[in-house]
């Protein structure tokens, strides 16, 4: 008999650690599945096995560790024990996470299961035997029927949806196939896909994922978090639903954004999926035709704003960081620019916090232009600006751009910033129309007279680089394109917005009203375009290529606080990873295969420049960040349960 925590329990019954546990705090909701053990070592309990190696023995001297730490014990739970295999959280294991479902309950645990991929010994030993048919396969020939059947959908939701049911149903099987097919998979569970699924969501609806945080939560959102399963989350990406992607507002169905994300986060990043945290915050909606939808899974009341909107976003902000702590990355993604901005500018200073939208994009923007140089030629600062769009995304590229000129060039801001001219939804924005501009527009108003047409604009500012950000479908039309390619023998052109059916203009617009001269990237991917008897591949510009690494740098050196300079260097890290080879095919953009490789350069540089400003507190630093960020991605082959 030992004693734990003033309680005490026998060394063949499991049931007082859960009891204990009880007692050391108010509410346990790890799903923690506790049972007796007969003598024979084997639980009474057909739902639950004994890890065996996590002997008893080893129980009682780890103890102590509950006593002194109760609130540690707290971040078990049933991954633990299989040895999530990411350095990115804390290694302890606790002794009392000695138990995971088996039997029926193992094959329905997505987290545990491996189908047809269960040993023999593991079917004996796991009680499975009769519950699965009798081959046993690997994972490998697992990968590949299920990558035949996903292809013999024609239309991509059904794919979509394909892809979440096995997410549900077997998660490391998912990951590996995201992972080994990524270029296939990406516009899958990914733009475009993923914004059709948003705009469907109520209607295809059958399990929920991740965390929805209501106004009927508020006043308990302590209470909500808790009931999330995991307690060891790393990142949280959170959206209010109210601009997603160029849809606009989709209300709670924006939900497929962050779960979108975060399966990025774990595919892209190697961040463990049981670190990622998924939270759509409702505040009613906007959008008529959701609010009289009989399958829309919202709340069914227009748009709070001021004092009861802030009031929310502050109560989950503390919420946050009561429960997971000051280290808990919280990425904003597809807030409306009128709340995006102040919610960046007020929790970026007590809080680890970035707006992808407004920050991830210009990280991921700046390195493609850095790239785009070797084929342009030039530095920044000799290059033109010229942007369709002037919210989150545009004027949050502009601004790195003009920082990064003004250290390239030691000018001051207000100089680079020059060299950036912006068109919104009532043309280019001049001095003249400073008074009635959103606070983010106004550095951006320069001395000019009014131009209301892209077209003109372009003729009049003669940019070398045209960057789209308006949310708004083939406004690059032929003329804008022939303006540019007769301003410049090889004009650069971004169209990044999505899905699909926003971008400003297709890869094959863009080439073939180029007469094949424009570097051309885009938000959504399109297929390499045949002009000529040539064929272009155009670059994806999207900040998937920035906000898994850039996460991965901030949990590995345990950074606090997000600064500018790590978006510079993701930025940097990011254009490093553009080949000769890439170059020569017109590739401003490294191919999505590549991506974990490049992720763990981008979070190596992010760290260190962490270290380097005093942001980082995971000490010492360890001496090869690049090898240290691959060693700490999560793997999703099975592991082997004895
Ligand atoms: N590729 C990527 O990685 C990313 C792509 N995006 C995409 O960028 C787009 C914009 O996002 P975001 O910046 O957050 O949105 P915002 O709503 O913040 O900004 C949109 C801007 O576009 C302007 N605009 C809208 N329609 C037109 C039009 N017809 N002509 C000229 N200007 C127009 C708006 O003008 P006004 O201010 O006058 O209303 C506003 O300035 C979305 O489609 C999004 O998917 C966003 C983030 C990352
Ligand atoms: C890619 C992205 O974040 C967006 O379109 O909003
Ligand atoms: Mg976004």
């Amino acid at each position: 008999m030992f004693s734990l925590s003033g309680s005490s329990f026998t060394n063949n019954s499991l049931y007082g650690v859960s009891r204990c546990l009880t007692q050391s705090r108010k509410r346990v909701s790890v799903p923690m599945v506790v049972a007796s053990v007969s003598s024979n070592g084997r639980p009474a309990d057909r739902n639950v096995s004994v890890l065996m190696e996590n002997t008893l023995k080893e129980m009682r001297e780890n103890a102590p560790v509950i006593e002194k730490d109760s609130k540690s014990t707290v971040t078990g739970g049933v991954g633990d024990v299989y040895g999530e295999d990411s350095a990115t959280e804390d290694q302890t294991i606790t002794p009392w996470t000695v138990s995971v479902a088996s039997g029926y309950s193992l094959l329905r645990d997505p987290h545990h299961n491996k189908g047809l991929a269960f040993s023999e010994k593991e079917r004996d030993s796991h009680y499975l035997c009769g519950l699965l048919p009798p081959v046993v396969v690997d994972q490998e020939l697992q990968v590949k029927k299920l990558m035949n059947n996903l292809r013999q959908y024609d239309v991509p939701l059904q794919r979509y949806m394909a892809m979440m049911d096995l997410q549900e149903r077997n998660e490391r099987l998912f990951y590996k196939l995201l992972i080994e097919n990524v270029e296939e998979l990406l516009p899958v569970v990914y733009t475009p896909t993923v914004g059709e699924a948003c705009q469907k969501y109520g209607s295809i609806f059958r399990r929920p994922q991740g965390l929805f945080i209501s106004l009927k939560e508020k006043g308990k959102i302590l209470e909500v978090l808790k009931n999330w399963p995991e307690k060891k989350v790393q990142v949280i990406v959170v959206t209010d639903g109210e601009r997603i992607l160029g849809l606009g507002d989709l209300g709670c169905q924006g939900m497929g954004i962050p779960v979108g994300k975060l399966s990025l986060y774990t595919a892209l990043g190697g961040i463990r999926p049981s670190a990622c945290l998924p939270i759509t915050i409702d505040v009613g909606t906007n959008n008529e035709k959701l609010l009289k939808d009989e399958f829309y899974i919202g709340l069914r009341q227009r748009r709070a704003r001021g004092q009861e909107y802030a009031e929310l976003l502050d109560e989950f902000m503390s919420a946050v960081k009561k429960t997971y702590g000051e280290k808990v990355l919280i990425q904003f993604e597809d807030f409306a620019n009128h709340n995006a901005f102040d919610l960046l500018a007020k929790y970026g200073i007590s809080h680890l916090v970035f707006n992808d939208d407004i920050q991830g994009t210009a990280s991921v923007v700046l390195a493609g232009l850095v790239a785009a140089l070797n084929l342009v030629g030039g530095n920044l600062a000799q290059h033109t600006f010229l942007f369709l769009g002037a919210g989150e995304a545009g004027t949050g590229i502009a601004e790195l751009i003009a920082l990064e000129m003004s250290k390239q060039t030691g000018a001051p801001l207000g100089e680079t910033r020059k060299k950036i001219w912006m068109v919104d939804s009532k043309g280019l924005i001049v001095r003249s129309r400073m008074e009635s501009l959103q606070h983010f527009k106004r550095p951006w108003a320069h001395d000019h007279e009014p131009v209301k047409e892209l077209v003109n604009a372009v003729k009049l500012i003669k940019p070398t680089v045209l960057i789209g950000s308006s949310g708004a479908g083939r406004t690059f039309t032929k003329e804008v394109v022939q303006a540019m390619a007769t301003l410049n023998k090889k004009p650069v052109i971004f169209a990044l917005s999505n899905p699909t059916s926003q971008s400003e203009c297709t890869a094959e617009e863009a080439y073939t009203w180029s007469e094949g001269r424009a570097i051309f990237a885009s938000g959504s991917p399109f297929a390499p375009v045949e002009y000529k008897g040539k064929v272009f591949m155009s670059g994806q510009a999207n900040n998937a290529y920035i906000f898994p690494g850039l996460g991965l740098g901030l949990i590995i050196s345990g950074a606090i606080r997000v600064h500018d300079d790590m978006l510079l260097a993701a930025s940097e890290a990011l254009a490093a990873e553009v080949s000769q080879e890439n170059f020569e095919k017109g590739l401003i953009y490294p191919p999505f295969a590549n991506i974990r490789k490049i992720s763990a350069h981008i979070a190596a540089k992010v760290a260190a420049k962490a270290y380097e400003l005093g942001l980082a507190t995971r000490l010492p630093q360890p001496e090869n960040l690049v090898a240290y960020a691959e060693s700490c991605m999560y793997s999703p082959s099975y592991r082997s349960y004895r």
